[in-house]
């Protein structure tokens, strides 16, 4: 393959990057890139993939491994890096959820683990519910009822995650309450009768990081693979998967390139860690950078989300859009409402308004809620009834899965398109959709 001078190389895709983009594109060390919603972090990560694996400055015979926290995540920045570069290229970018890393770990080097630590080479992953733990919680004391200290260690069991998180397994520090609970914690995962191990991924976290930490031969290697690493979302790395990155890549070559923005920390009740940038500046000597260009909302939406940030961080600095506004008149506002009745009936209201005045469809409305759509429900479906229209909650739970994912399938799709296209006479975009779909279906592309 030839590459491409570094000083020739351009972005792909896009017209160009803010300079702050270009600065931390080009700088070889690990680097922490701040910036908030629409500013393009996932776009950033994608086009300095493609700068260095372009330009050769990462070799050919090595590897850039992006870690997300979502699938989705995972996923988006694979396809833009694979619409980006060619297929030589971007086979060489190796994108995957930090869960799914660790148990790649896991099932290669399982052998690595101490046997009583050791899954069942088959095993299933478990989601222990609130409740399980609550019980796993109450058997340990049951076990250790007289030991000192057991009262104030069980509250400290009550946040799971946080305490996960800040013990790792066969380190000489533990204390042993902590040591006992780790074993325990770990055996009733692995040890069942049907010979089938129960492994949750906090607990495969863990037991890979103890991989990397006390094997030189799968550290070297991991290393000797990626010298370059990506983390997206970095604001929602737990306590167990900083460790777990720190074990295998701190005081090493490798180049690690955090990107995320604090002020969208979602994850906190799982134990992601608050100062997780700041750590990560000072373990991996990384210079931050902020991308101060938002390159997806209107300019007023903007503007609003800056009054939000400040209110968070004082010293945020102003984000500018380089999008133009495509509607007349206000697009975003901030309502202050008393009560929950008068919210839905003021939106229900100005959706009913706002439907007639631009002669719009119903469906052309989306209402987003802050957490758990059910709680807004009732009152709005009651509210936009008064005006003849009705409400769709697309979180609302189907067996194992949700209305807007089962939406998402494949088969949905398919399903759905054929539907339309039998309830009237003509639909030539239902037409075409569902021949390609069947083409693909009959491997006849
Ligand atoms: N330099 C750029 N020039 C033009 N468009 C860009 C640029 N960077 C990003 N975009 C576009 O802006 C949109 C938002 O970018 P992206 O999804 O990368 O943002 P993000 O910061 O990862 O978003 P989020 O806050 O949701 O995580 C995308 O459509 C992307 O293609």
């Amino acid at each position: 393959m030839k590459f491409i001078r570094p000083d020739h190389w351009q972005p792909k895709g896009i017209d160009d990057l803010e300079p702050n983009a270009w600065q931390a594109l080009r700088q070889r060390e690990s680097t922490s890139i701040i910036a908030g919603p629409g500013a393009g972090k996932t776009e950033f990560l994608a086009q300095k993939a493609a700068y260095l694996l372009e330009t050769g400055l990462c070799p050919s015979n090595k590897k850039i491994l992006a870690i997300s926290f979502k699938t989705d995540a995972a996923k988006n920045l694979a396809d833009r890096v694979k619409e980006r570069c060619s297929e030589e290229v971007s086979n060489r970018f190796i994108s995957m959820t930090f869960d799914a890393f660790t148990k790649n770990l896991i099932d290669r080097f399982r052998m690595a683990l101490p046997e009583h630590h050791r899954p069942s080479k088959r095993y299933e992953i478990s989601f222990p519910s609130f409740h399980q733990e609550k019980q796993l919680i109450s058997s340990f004391r049951n076990n250790f009822g007289n030991a000192v200290g057991i009262y104030s260690f069980t509250q400290r069991l009550q946040n799971m995650n946080q305490f996960i998180g800040s013990v790792r397994i066969g380190d000489p520090k533990l204390s042993w309450l902590e040591e006992e609970f780790l074993t325990f914690w770990l055996s009733q995962q692995i040890n069942y009768p049907d010979g089938v191990s129960r492994v949750s991924f906090p607990a495969l976290n863990r037991l890979a990081e103890y991989i990397v930490r006390t094997n030189d031969h799968v550290r070297r290697s991991i290393r000797a693979s990626y010298p370059i690493v990506f983390v997206d979302e970095f604001q929602d790395t737990t306590f167990a998967q900083y460790d777990f990155l720190s074990s295998v890549f701190k005081s090493s070559e490798a180049e690690v390139t955090a990107v995320g923005d604090y002020k969208q920390r979602i994850m906190g009740w799982a134990g992601a860690k608050g100062d997780v940038f700041h750590q990560f500046e000072a373990d991996f000597s990384a210079e931050r950078h902020s991308l101060l260009l938002n390159h997806r909302s209107s300019p007023e939406l903007v503007r609003i989300q800056h009054v939000i940030a400040q209110a968070i961080d004082h010293e945020v600095r102003e984000v500018q859009t380089s999008n133009i506004n495509l509607i007349s008149g206000d697009a975003a506002w901030i309502c202050c409402s008393y009560n929950i009745n008068q919210e839905a009936a003021h939106l229900a209201e100005w959706i009913a308004n706002d439907l007639l005045g631009r002669s719009l469809n119903p469906r052309n409305y989306s209402i987003l809620v802050r957490q758990k759509p059910e709680d807004y429900e009732q009152q709005l479906s009651y509210y936009l009834a008064q005006h003849g229209l009705s409400l769709r909650n697309e979180s609302v739970k189907i067996g194992q899965t949700t209305l807007q994912d089962l939406l998402a399938e494949e088969l949905t799709i398919l399903f759905s398109t054929l539907l339309r296209l039998g309830l009237v006479r003509r639909n030539a975009q239902a037409w075409n959709q569902l021949s390609s779909d069947i083409r693909i279906l009959r491997n006849t592309n």
